[in-house]
């Protein structure tokens, strides 16, 4: 499902002495099947954006369209389709109630009517997907767990709901760097292998560049860049200005075609370590052979 913003913006705690303009003015668009990468700094508008992707929040002026579903300040959005959008809180392990894992993971499957004995298999299925044996986790305490494994229970939640769209604020919050990597790569292989389209708010230019297709770069408000990865890096100054740095590897490729003739230079696509590692290990032979 394609999501497209056109022209929101939000404004908290309207006609108050506390009035926030948190939004201002964001046009982009959420293509169906994409990753895509929100970053930014503190503050700069990253959470709001996302909860107006389910309803959570309501746009002050501008329209946001989801599929056939067009959101404006006076249409909210239809029950049935907040249902397509699974939304991943910031430290979801927190939200985490039940007495046991898999009344956890059933509670909005649920919620939404669904029929018991379909729940049971969906339960089954989203701990599966998050990499937890369901026989061995399901009668547990959630609390039991260990923090990742908290959080993977979390994301099994929004997952069992069966979402069109997988939007998740920093999922590797607060977390050491294995578990990070077990959580995003769960992300990215559910994505790949259900075309889920897959939004994923960080805080790293690393995660970012890893994994999305597409990067969104918020300040104070507003989108300020948008585009595929090597698109937006291109613009290191500008990222820069705005307190970001561009992915290591990024900044290396700059700096080897600083010093390599025109002919020579690496393309600045190569954002992703593994693929600068086999262009630089491909160039290498080539020299050996010679
Ligand atoms: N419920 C609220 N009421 C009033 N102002 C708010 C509220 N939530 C956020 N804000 C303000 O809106 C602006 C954008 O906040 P938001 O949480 O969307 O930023 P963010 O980029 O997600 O930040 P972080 O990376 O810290 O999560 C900030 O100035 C924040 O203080």
């Amino acid at each position: 499902m394609q999501i497209t913003f056109d022209q929101v913006s939000h404004i908290y705690a309207r006609g108050t002495p506390f009035e926030r303009l948190a939004l201002r003015d964001v046009s982009l668009t959420i293509p169906s099947g994409s990753f895509v990468g929100i970053i930014g700094q503190t503050g700069s508008g990253k959470s709001t954006l996302i909860q107006h992707l389910n309803g959570l929040l309501q746009p002050t002026s501008g329209t946001i369209t989801l599929g056939d579903v067009k959101v404006t300040p006076r249409e909210k959005m239809p029950h049935a389709r907040r249902r397509d959008i699974g939304l991943v809180f910031q430290y979801p392990e927190y939200q985490l109630f039940e007495e046991t894992v898999a009344k956890d993971v059933a509670f909005g499957p649920l919620n939404f009517d669904m029929p018991p004995e379909l729940v049971e298999i969906r339960v089954r299925e989203a701990l599966e997907i998050v990499g937890l044996d369901y026989d061995w986790v399901k009668d547990r305490s959630p609390f039991q767990l260990s923090g990742g494994q908290m959080r993977r229970v979390a994301i099994a939640g929004v997952l069992a709901m069966q979402p069109k769209v997988l939007v998740l604020d920093e999922p590797t919050a607060g977390l050491d760097p294995a578990g990070r990597k077990a959580i995003l790569e769960g992300i990215y292989r559910i994505h790949r292998e259900q075309r889920l389209t897959t939004v994923l708010v960080t805080h790293s230019m690393e995660e970012a560049a890893r994994y999305a297709d597409r990067l969104i770069v918020m300040a104070e408000g507003q989108a300020v860049l948008e585009g595929s990865p090597d698109e937006v890096f291109a613009n290191a100054v500008r990222l820069r200005e705005l307190a970001l740095d561009v992915p290591e590897t990024v900044a290396l490729v700059t700096q080897l075609n600083q010093r390599l003739p025109e002919a020579e230079r690496l393309p600045s696509s190569l954002y992703r370590e593994e693929a600068l590692i086999e262009q630089l290990l491909a160039r290498l032979s080539v020299t050996k052979e010679r």
